[in-house]
C-alpha cells in the first residue's frame, strides 16, 4: 500500500498507546506539546431521532413559532491528551486515518486553535500559521505572495526579491496574476507551501500540500525541507501519502481518535501503521 487514501472505521482496542519517546539532551527543543486537549463545540446540531420523532407535532410547531432554532451543543474531542517534544533539525510526519485529529493537532501547534486543556510551547514562529491565516481567494497570487511574506515577517523588499523564486517554486506560472480562487487546489497548496518555505522558517508546517504536487515539485520540496532542517528548523508534515512521509520525515507521530498511538523513527511507525490499516481492511 502506498499513496492510498485511507478512510474507514477501525477498532481502538487494536491499538496500544505510545510509550513516551526518549528525549535526547543534545538537541534543543523547538516545540513542547504538553497534555494537549482540543474539544470543538458544535452549535446548532440536532439529534436525528426516529422518523416519527423528527416530524414536529402541530403543537410544537405552534410553540416554536417566531423562535429561531438554537439547537443542541455537542462536543467533538478531536485531540485527547497528546504530549511530545520536537527538536531543532527534526522533520516529523503526522499520520492517521481520516478524522483522527492530525490537522487539528497541527493547527493547535501553529497557534490557530487555543488548547482546551494542556499547553503548547514554541521556540520561534510556525510559518504556516501566518500564511494560511492571511491568504485571500479574491486577491491575485501576486498580492497574496506579498501579504503572506509580510505575515511571515519579511520586509516588502525581501518579498519582492523572493517573488520570482516563489512563483518558480510553486510552478503556477502566469496564474500568479489571477485571483487565487481560480486556482486548482493543488496550485493553491503549492503556492502556500512556496510562500511558507520562502523565509527559512523556524517551524514549517505542511498539511497535505506536498501530496498534491508532481514528482518535480516533491523533489524541490524535499530539498527545501532539508535546507530548513540543516538550518536547525523543525518541519511538520501531515499527509496520507506514507511514501511522502517516509521519504521526507525522520520521525513519525501516529494519531488515532485524538490520541498518540506511536511516536518513533519514520520507517518503524509507518510499518506499524501500514500493518494496522491492512488488518483493519481485512476485517471489513
Ligand atoms: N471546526 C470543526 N468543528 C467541529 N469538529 C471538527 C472541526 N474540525 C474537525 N472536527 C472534527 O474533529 C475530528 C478531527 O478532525 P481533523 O480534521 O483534525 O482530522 P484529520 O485526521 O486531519 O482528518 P483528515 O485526514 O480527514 O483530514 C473529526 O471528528 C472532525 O469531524
Amino acid at each position: 500500500m502506498t499513496d492510498a487514501e485511507i478512510d474507514y472505521e477501525v477498532d481502538a482496542e487494536d491499538l496500544t498507546l505510545a510509550a513516551p519517546r526518549e528525549i535526547r539532551d543534545d538537541a534543543k527543543p523547538s516545540l513542547v506539546v504538553d497534555d494537549l486537549h482540543i474539544t470543538y463545540r458544535v452549535f446548532g446540531g440536532k439529534k436525528l431521532g426516529t422518523a416519527t420523532q423528527r416530524k414536529d407535532s402541530f403543537v410544537r410547531k405552534l410553540l416554536n413559532q417566531g423562535r429561531s432554532h438554537v439547537g443542541s451543543v455537542s462536543e467533538v474531542k478531536a485531540v485527547k491528551g497528546i504530549s511530545f517534544v520536537a527538536r531543532h533539525g527534526e522533520s516529523i510526519g503526522i499520520v492517521g486515518i481520516n478524522g483522527s485529529g492530525k490537522s487539528t493537532l497541527l493547527r493547535a501547534v501553529a497557534g490557530l486553535i487555543p488548547p482546551t486543556k494542556g499547553s503548547v510551547y514554541v521556540a520561534g514562529e510556525p510559518s504556516l500559521l501566518g500564511v494560511n491565516a492571511v491568504l485571500m481567494g479574491d486577491l491575485s497570487g501576486e498580492r497574496n505572495i506579498m501579504i503572506g511574506g509580510l505575515a511571515l515577517g519579511m520586509t516588502p523588499q525581501e518579498v519582492e526579491a523572493s517573488f520570482d523564486d516563489i512563483v518558480d517554486f510553486s510552478g503556477i506560472g502566469n496564474f500568479v496574476y489571477l485571483p487565487m480562487k481560480a486556482y486548482s487546489s493543488g496550485m493553491a497548496a503549492r503556492l502556500r507551501f512556496a510562500i511558507s518555505a520562502s523565509a527559512v522558517p523556524d517551524i514549517l508546517m505542511i498539511d497535505e500540500a506536498l501530496a498534491t504536487g508532481d514528482a518535480t515539485f516533491r523533489n524541490k520540496s524535499t530539498e527545501r525541507i532539508n535546507k530548513i532542517r540543516e538550518q536547525a528548523g523543525t518541519v511538520f508534515l501531515v499527509s496520507h501519502s506514507l511514501a511522502t512521509v517516509e521519504a521526507m520525515c525522520s520521525r513519525v507521530l501516529w494519531v488515532h481518535q485524538g490520541e498518540l498511538v506511536a511516536d518513533g523513527p519514520a520507517k518503524e511507525v509507518c510499518a506499524q501503521y501500514k500493518a494496522f490499516v491492512a488488518k483493519s481492511r481485512a476485517k471489513s
